[in-house]
């Protein structure tokens, strides 16, 4: 298994958060995670990546490539999080670091985990910037200067330059238009199949979950509730919180219209479109 998780627990000292989850993800596969919120999904993905806030503890047992995540010590979780699996999260605005390039976000946990010389440092962010359909013109561009769309593909670029065996995405579209989310959603897809890498996706968006997985987990007040083949969940959801989210998507829709067109394809200074 590429993420085995078994009888998790997450809590404080006064009240529990997470109440004994298991889940796997084989390699290859892309699997959800999905339930309303607050239901204790990014705190799994958290634990997880080992980077729970300081209050909270973990009990039970991660395994990412069969290496023990739960009280392993930093410098090895710092180690897996650079080499094995990459996080990609909502918001990519705030993740990137306003002072620093495109091409520097892009290329940072290259820098961080490999020794890697400068030309080929630029080249390899270039290629990663063609493979997420970022025009090169936008290497030496700041993060304020791209659109939403745009931001989320250097966040995408940056987990997947170190060539992971395992993506976590929580709720990596939900800032987005229709339109954008689809399309960042389908190129997520499309990158982790072609590097035949595994992922977890996290959201509460059944919508976005069928079109990114194909097994998926629901979740209610920190346990696991049901959990199965993603389109057959969807067709026939057998616990209320599965049936409540299947109906909440079925009232979204992924397949944008003219409107969302033109809302999804703002244009950014220099012509480029997200
Ligand atoms: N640092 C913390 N200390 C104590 N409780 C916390 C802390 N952070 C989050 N929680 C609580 O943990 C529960 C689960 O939160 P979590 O963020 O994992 O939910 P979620 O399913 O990811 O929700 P959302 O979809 O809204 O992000 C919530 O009730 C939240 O209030």
């Amino acid at each position: 298994m590429v993420l085995h998780v078994h009888d998790l627990v997450v809590g404080s000292s006064t009240a529990p958060i997470v109440t004994g989850v298991s889940l796997d993800v084989a390699p290859g596969e892309r699997v959800g995670l999905v339930g309303p919120s607050g239901s204790g999904k990014s705190m799994i993905s958290r634990a997880i990546l080992g980077i729970l806030p300081s209050s909270l503890h973990a009990k039970g047992s991660v395994k990412i490539g069969g290496v023990e995540v739960i009280g392993a010590p930093d410098a090895r979780l710092a180690d897996l999080r650079g080499r094995y699996v990459s996080a990609v999260f909502q918001n990519p605005g705030a993740a990137l670091d306003p002072v620093h390039t495109i091409a520097h976000s892009i290329g940072l946990p290259l820098a961080l985990h490999y020794d890697v010389d400068r030309d080929e440092m630029r080249e390899r962010v270039l290629r990663q910037m063609d493979a997420v359909d970022l025009p090169r013109s936008l290497a030496d561009a700041y993060p304020h200067q791209l659109s939403g769309g745009q931001r989320q593909r250097v966040a995408i670029a940056a987990a997947l330059i170190t060539s992971p065996r395992l993506i976590i995405t929580d709720e990596p579209t939900t800032a987005l238009d229709a339109v954008v989310q689809r399309d960042v959603v389908d190129l997520l897809v499309r990158l982790v199949d072609g590097l035949g890498a595994s992922l977890l996706f996290i959201t509460h968006d059944f919508a976005v979950l069928r079109r990114a997985t194909t097994r998926c987990y629901v979740m209610e007040s920190g346990r696991i509730a049901e959990s199965g083949n993603t389109e057959a969940l969807m067709r026939a959801p057998q616990t209320p919180v599965g049936a409540a989210l299947v109906e909440a998507a079925e009232m979204l829709t992924l397949h944008g219209t003219a409107s969302d067109a033109m809302k999804g394809g703002t244009v950014m200074k220099g012509g480029v479109t997200s």
